[in-house]
């Protein structure tokens, strides 16, 4: 089985590069939806988002509409793709025009704010959907270098099989190669929680400290990345994956991360407005971080980084401070709780 007609909900980055990706592994029809009806029209008639990706060309079996009906209307794949915080109210007023046995593909990277719901279950509220028709695509996947066709690899986790080698054929191209997961939470959280951590990267980048401080940024964010997954039942391997230590590596080291470009604002010292009005695109970081240390306090896990992140977004914490309370942290041994021997060695 193969899809025949997909739909693209979000025309930002990612959503259009995802719609050129479905269309070059071989899906007849993909129709994106835009929220500005020019983007929608550059997209139709001249194959190309003027904001987003003005050098990428999409194929012709993209097209783009501004009315969300009409992507749906008969999509065997539907695809969302706009920001965290807005999911709930965007799928609310597409669900009723969803087929029945279409399969959602979550690329959202977040936690929503308030419910400290991953985006799977924000879809399973507000669409109606069974779990088990949800697939969460996620990796090391930064937007320009996928348009750019250069070789990359991801997750598509989804609890049925079937679906998940469905999505994973849809959209394996020389460029991407997909690898299956049955671990939703896991990857999900691996996609949420990297972005808090390329937050605090960029900080200590733009203030000017080297190597060992990022390599510890990296490390110790995986590891309360991993402690958080292993409270709310991920499979703890997951991590060491592609849309574990793979995303947070890309993210974290990457110009192209708008996470990473956030932090080093912050560290340049400016504030969370000024920061904003400098790089006018999504950061999911900036908010998660919030939902992220809410959902960590609520199962009773330490995650420090996050929690620092969050001081300096939001309480206008110095990042040096931030920096010198994580430092002034009480020492412990590095893998507190496990024990020496055993399957998490
Ligand atoms: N850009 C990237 O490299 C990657 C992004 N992601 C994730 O994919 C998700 C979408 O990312 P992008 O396409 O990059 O986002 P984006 O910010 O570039 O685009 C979001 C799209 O959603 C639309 N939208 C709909 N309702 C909106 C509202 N109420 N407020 C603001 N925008 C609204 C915007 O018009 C825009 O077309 C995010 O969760 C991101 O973390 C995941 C992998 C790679
Ligand atoms: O998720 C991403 C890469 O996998 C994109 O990261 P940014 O949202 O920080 O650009």
């Amino acid at each position: 089985m193969s899809i025949r007609r997909a739909a693209v909900l979000g025309a930002g980055s990612w959503g259009t590069v995802f719609a050129k990706l479905l269309a070059d592994a071989g899906t007849p029809e993909v129709t994106v939806w835009a929220r500005r009806p020019d983007v929608a029209e550059a997209i139709r008639e001249r194959h190309v988002n003027p904001d987003y990706l003005p050098n990428t060309w999409l194929p012709p079996a993209v097209t783009a509409t501004g009315d969300a009906a009409e992507a749906i209307d008969g999509a065997d794949l539907v695809v969302l793709a706009v920001p965290s915080q807005t999911l709930r109210d965007n799928l609310g007023a597409w669900a009723g025009t969803i087929g029945s046995d279409a399969t959602l593909v979550s690329l959202m990277k977040g936690i929503e704010l308030g419910t400290l719901k991953r985006m799977s279950e924000v879809i399973v509220d507000s669409a109606g959907v069974e779990p088990d028709r949800i697939a969460v695509v996620t990796g090391p996947n930064l937007a320009p270098e996928i348009a750019a066709e250069q070789p990359a690899a991801t997750v598509v986790a989804c609890t049925d099989i079937r679906r998940a080698e469905l999505v994973q054929r849809a959209i394996s191209t020389r460029y991407l190669r997909p690898y299956t997961n049955d671990d939703v939470i896991g990857c999900e959280l691996g996609g949420a929680v990297k972005n808090a951590i390329a937050l605090a990267y960029g900080m200590a980048s733009a203030l000017g400290f080297g190597d060992n401080t990022r390599a510890t940024l990296i490390t110790r964010g995986l590891a309360e990345t991993t402690r958080l997954g292993g409270a709310l039942g991920a499979n703890l391997m997951t991590f060491a994956g592609l849309a574990g230590l793979g995303d947070l590596v890309a993210t974290c080291s990457s110009p192209l991360s708008r996470n990473r470009t956030f932090g080093e604002h912050l560290g340049r010292g400016e504030t969370l407005e000024q920061a904003q009005a400098a790089t006018r695109q999504t950061a999911e970081g900036v908010k998660s971080c919030l939902s992220i240390r809410d959902l960590a306090h609520s199962v009773g896990v330490e995650m420090p980084i996050t929690e620092q992140v969050e001081l300096v977004c939001h309480e206008g914490v110095d990042p040096l401070k931030a920096l010198a309370a994580l430092m002034a942290r009480e020492t412990k041994p590095e893998r507190p709780g496990v024990p020496s021997t055993g399957e998490h060695q």
